[in-house]
């Protein structure tokens, strides 16, 4: 354990991301002080091992916010007057309106650094929490014109403590991003779940793989994004009104497709689609540097564990994988990616070890 990050670290807000910063922390040895406005959420996440109450003379160098979004303002301004020694970040979504409602407070925003980790779930709370929930993962940092070189550096560390990956971006530029890749994203995911709600329920039973993936999100918490959306409505919008324009003209293709020009309209659509999804980084199957190969495993305990070991065995680095198995269904469907002079190899020794390749 060589943590970057000298503690004590407070965490204000115990729920998902403040308890998964918590015990990513404390994983690294660090120590970390919990406060939470609900001595039930605080509780939980001491019982889950994020951390402990603070003690009389505790002093933290730093303090992460995780808070609601619309609490955010209120409650970095708090602990900036209650901690004038610490430099204080918050996980919010939103990095833009914040800043201005900080400063609007009157809050001495020179040690206030806003961040926001692109990793979460659909589920909030202590008993959701995860060590690993920023592994891998961007997290943004948005300084502003009072933000020091060395403000950036200590948080960075604490970043890479968690796991996760910095990035530099303005508060503007992170905002404008976030509607993009992940605020217009879970309002699509909400209206395509939304058409499940009066679908037959024989339609509803058959759905595959392809629906789920474009729906996990809409199982988040309407509060939560309540907040987030109207936190960056200015940057959601636009990008809302082209998607928007997109479906009119879709839906006037598919109307008159027999007219010249209708089938070339969708296909573009549906091309647009493979260049837009091509640029993901890692996006598994996707990622031009790798190859992938698809194994079919029996859906018990200690099967996907079974199939890593081989892989290993021998001697193919895992680059990616992706897991599918419907409920019901008898098989699991393990995506693999490695390097590309590897798979056919990879391919040629698991079959010889019985195990069943799909493509
Ligand atoms: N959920 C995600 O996937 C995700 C991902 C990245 C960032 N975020 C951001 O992280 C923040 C927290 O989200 P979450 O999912 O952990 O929520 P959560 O509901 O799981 O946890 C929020 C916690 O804050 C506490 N709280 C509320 N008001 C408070 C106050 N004034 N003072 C102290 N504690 C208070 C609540 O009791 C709760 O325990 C949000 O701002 C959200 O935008 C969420
Ligand atoms: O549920 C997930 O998997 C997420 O990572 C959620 C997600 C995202 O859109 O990437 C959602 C909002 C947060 O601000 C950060 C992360």
């Amino acid at each position: 354990m060589n943590a970057r990050t000298a503690g004590p670290v407070l965490v204000v807000g115990t729920g998902l991301l403040g308890a998964s910063v918590g015990l990513a922390l404390r994983a690294e040895g660090v120590d970390v002080l919990l406060a939470d406005v609900s001595p039930t959420a605080l509780d939980l996440a001491v019982d889950y091992g994020a951390g402990r109450l603070p003690a009389p003379g505790d002093e933290p160098a730093l303090v992460v916010v995780a808070v609601p979004p619309d609490q955010i303002p209120e409650t970095v301004a708090r602990v900036l007057a209650h901690h004038p020694g610490a430099l204080v970040t918050d996980v919010g979504s939103v990095k833009q309106q914040p800043l201005e409602a900080l400063r609007a407070l009157g809050a001495d925003d020179s040690r206030y650094l806003g961040s926001h980790p692109l990793a979460g779930r659909e589920r909030g709370g202590a008993i959701s929490a995860r060590a690993d929930l920023f592994l891998a993962r961007p997290w943004v940092l948005t300084p502003h014109e009072r933000t020091t070189p060395a403000q950036v550096r200590v948080l960075e560390d604490l970043v890479l403590d968690l796991g996760a990956t910095p990035v530099r971006l303005s508060p503007e530029e992170h905002d404008a991003s976030v509607a993009v890749i992940s605020h217009v994203p879970q309002l699509i995911a909400s209206l395509m779940a939304a058409r499940l709600v009066d679908a037959p329920s024989a339609a509803v039973g058959i759905a595959g793989q392809g629906l789920r993936d474009v729906t996990r999100i809409a199982a988040s918490s309407p509060e939560l994004w309540v907040q987030i959306l109207g936190a960056n409505a200015d940057a959601v919008v636009p990008v809302l009104e082209a998607v928007g324009s997109d479906l009119a003209g879709l839906v006037e293709a598919l109307r008159g497709q027999h007219r010249p020009g209708a089938r070339r309209a969708v296909a573009e659509v549906l091309a647009a689609g493979n260049a837009g999804v091509s640029r993901l980084p890692g996006k598994h199957g996707q990622d031009a540097r790798f190859a992938s190969l698809v194994v079919l495993i029996d859906d018990r305990p200690g099967q996907l564990a079974a199939l890593l070991t081989e892989i290993g065995e021998v001697g193919v680095n895992l680059e990616d994988l992706r897991l599918e198995h419907s409920p019901g269904a008898q098989i699991g469907i393990v995506e693999v990616a490695v390097l590309p002079e590897v798979r056919d190899r990879l391919e040629r020794e698991l079959t010889e070890r019985g195990w069943r390749i799909a493509g």
